[in-house]
């Protein structure tokens, strides 16, 4: 039923593609099911060109009822757009994933969340034996122990930088299995996974249980009675089956067990309550362990190397000596090894930086981090040249350092994922101070606001961008200087684009752009515009700056630093400031951390206090109990 739901779905998607007056044309021999079901491959093939989404001639649409649906109509669960690329700011489902596709066309390999299911490793079984020798025809039992099952662990690492490595799913090794002779089983590796500092990992609820509502029918089959009638298993059988998952049995022990002769105690049932107790322990134990939602926060102050087990391996089942009595000489069972624990955890990356840099495409970040430290950014003329995150160290001569952090470029409209989207942001939420990085040569809005063009969007200006090659931008540029006569004087495109960035960074976090901050004018070597442009700048910037942070904004004015980061000029300028910056806060930080760390001291002081209170009260209790 599935194939034909998907043959069918495949046909309608092969009509309306031919339908549609922009119809898909496909370069390669591909039939129409096999790529309609990998929608996947889809994405990659249109990313890298192998599908053409050229325009056919408007004769070709000869299937006129089959084409009433509209232009932007979902196919494999995607808006178009006019063009038939994915419209990734239609809906927000598909925003997370249109945001990586994007990233993956252009051949990202960083990678700053992902969601993985940690197991840990089942117990190996113990094992029944018995001392064989010649003349020894009755020997006592000699069964080893399982070994644990390996657990994983991840490890924080300083030489990481992306969560690339880390697997979807990873399972520790099994313990080994104990054998005869008393020979104990090894215990599973543990399994370390690297993690960059800056990771953030959170537990989440199994994909299982988040189905959960809808499994009446599970519910059924989670019912052993029924599961067992389902398979047609007779009574004695299912209770066989049942006692092997927990009980490794001498062979032909089963019926033996059930039947015994009057007058003989049944000493496995008696080992079956020991085991049953230890289980219930465990359980209770685990329970308690996993009542709140694992949260684990690899941060700067995490050391290099430390470890977190976030999956325990199960422990390794008993061998038959174990279940050795005075009464009860020879014991024909042993214990399976337990099953290790299961967990679905999501990674977030957050770079930790001491400083990120914030701008549009094109502003110049890439180019200011290459200028002020050691790192060697790709730098080009056309926005979205930084896809990832990227650190450079700033060094000063007394070898203090500041990291500072470039990240991709921000457009209006990237919280709805316009761009690049802003899903990078969160390389900045951690940044101690945010500078924020405007082309105060930029003149491209003042034409626009001037002649009032009024069918100007967020989304033509994202496509203005993308698609328009850089001979129509240095053509615009140019227009925009013949018209500079008509330029409304009040009117500053680089205090614009500080806006932008300023309500994007609110629109992903509110209160982000509170940060201790500092500007940097770059491009200030265009000295056409760039000193107009910057005394208004400044004039305006410190005007919204008071409006936004209130009164007590203009004791701590923003600093507003002119740079040309190509020719590094005043850069000396901005690192002195930018130490000033982080000095400040770095200091604040380690007081406000320091404070936190007393005040959890004395909280747990209170709660041993009061656990050695309770402690005693009890054995007082138990005293006169005795008396
Ligand atoms: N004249 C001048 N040009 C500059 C200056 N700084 C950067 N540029 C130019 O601006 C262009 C863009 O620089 P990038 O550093 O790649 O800009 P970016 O902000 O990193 O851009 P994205 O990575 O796309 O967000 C390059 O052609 C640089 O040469 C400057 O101070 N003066
Ligand atoms: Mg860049």
């Amino acid at each position: 039923m599935h194939k034909a739901m998907n043959t069918q779905a495949a046909h309608r998607f092969f009509y309306r593609t031919l339908s549609h007056p922009h119809s898909y044309s496909y370069s390669h021999s591909y039939s129409s099911a096999r790529l309609f079901n990998s929608s996947s491959f889809i994405a990659r093939a249109q990313d890298y060109g192998s599908i053409d989404t050229t325009r056919a001639s408007s004769d070709t649409n000869n299937d006129s009822d089959l084409n009433d649906e509209d232009s932007s109509a979902s196919v494999d669960g995607w808006q178009r757009t006019i063009d038939g690329l994915p419209d990734y700011t239609a809906e927000p489902r598909g925003r997370a994933r249109g945001v990586e596709w994007k990233l993956r066309a252009k051949g990202r390999n960083f990678v700053d969340f992902c969601r993985i299911k940690v197991s840990g490793g089942q117990g190996g079984d113990g094992c029944v034996s018995f001392h064989r020798e010649k003349f020894i025809a009755f020997g006592q039992p000699n069964g080893g122990n399982g070994g644990r099952g390996g657990s994983v662990i991840f490890e924080a690492s300083n030489n990481e930088t992306s969560l690339q490595h880390v697997p979807h799913a990873a399972a520790a090794p099994r313990g080994v299995h104990g054998k005869g002779s008393l020979m104990h089983g090894h215990s599973g590796k543990d399994l370390v996974i690297k993690v960059p500092l800056g990771t953030i990992i959170r537990e989440v609820p199994s994909p299982e249980k988040e189905k959960e509502s809808l499994t009446e029918i599970d519910e059924e089959y989670d019912d052993d009675d029924l599961y067992h009638k389902r398979l047609n298993l007779g009574e004695t059988e299912a209770k066989d089956r049942e006692m092997s998952k927990r009980w490794v049995l001498y062979p032909r022990l089963t019926n033996s067990l059930t039947t015994l002769p009057d007058g003989k105690i049944n000493y496995f049932e008696e080992a079956k309550a020991w085991v049953a107790e230890e289980d219930r322990i465990v359980e209770a134990r685990r329970a308690a362990m996993s009542k709140k939602p694992l949260v684990l926060d690899v941060n700067e102050h995490t050391e290099d190397k430390s470890q977190y087990m976030v999956a325990r391996g199960g422990g390794g089942g008993y061998g038959n000596p174990h279940f050795l009595t005075t009464q009860n000489r020879s014991p024909k069972y042993a214990t399976r090894g337990r099953e290790g624990q299961t967990r679905w955890l999501t990674l977030e990356l957050k770079t930790i930086a001491d400083a990120g840099l914030v701008g549009l495409p094109n502003a110049g970040k890439s180019t200011f981090l290459q200028a002020v430290s050691n790192a060697h950014p790709a730098i080009a003329p056309y926005p979205f040249t930084t896809l990832n995150p990227y650190i450079g160290t700033v060094d000063y001569s007394d070898s203090y350092q500041v990291k500072v952090a470039d990240i991709p470029g921000l457009i209006r409209g990237a919280h709805r994922n316009v761009g690049l989207g802003h899903s990078f942001l969160r390389h900045v939420e951690r940044s101690k101070v945010l500078v924020y990085v405007i082309d105060i040569a930029a003149e491209f809005g003042v034409r626009r606001q001037v002649k009032g063009v009024d069918d100007w969007t967020p989304e033509s200006e994202t496509e203005d961008i993308e698609s328009a090659g850089q001979e129509d931008a240095l053509k615009e540029q140019k227009k925009v200087q013949e018209n500079n006569d008509t330029v409304d004087s009040e009117y500053s495109q680089p205090f614009e684009d500080w806006k932008v960035l300023l309500d994007e960074l609110e629109a992903y976090q509110p209160g982000l752009t509170r940060r201790p901050s500092m500007i940097i004018a770059n491009k200030a070597d265009v000295t056409e515009v760039a000193p107009k442009n910057l005394q208004l700048f400044q004039k305006l910037a410190h005007e919204e700056w008071v409006r936004r942070r209130g009164e007590g904004a203009s004791k701590h004015e923003i600093k507003i630093v002119p740079v040309s980061a190509k020719y590094k000029k005043n850069i000396v300028k901005v690192t002195s400031i930018l130490r000033e910056i982080v000095e400040v806060e770095k200091a604040t930080e380690a007081v406000l951390v320091k404070s936190k760390e007393e005040r959890e001291r004395e909280e747990q002081g209170e709660e041993a206090a009061f656990k050695a209170t309770r402690r005693n009260v009890l054995n007082h209790l138990k005293n006169s109990d005795r008396q």
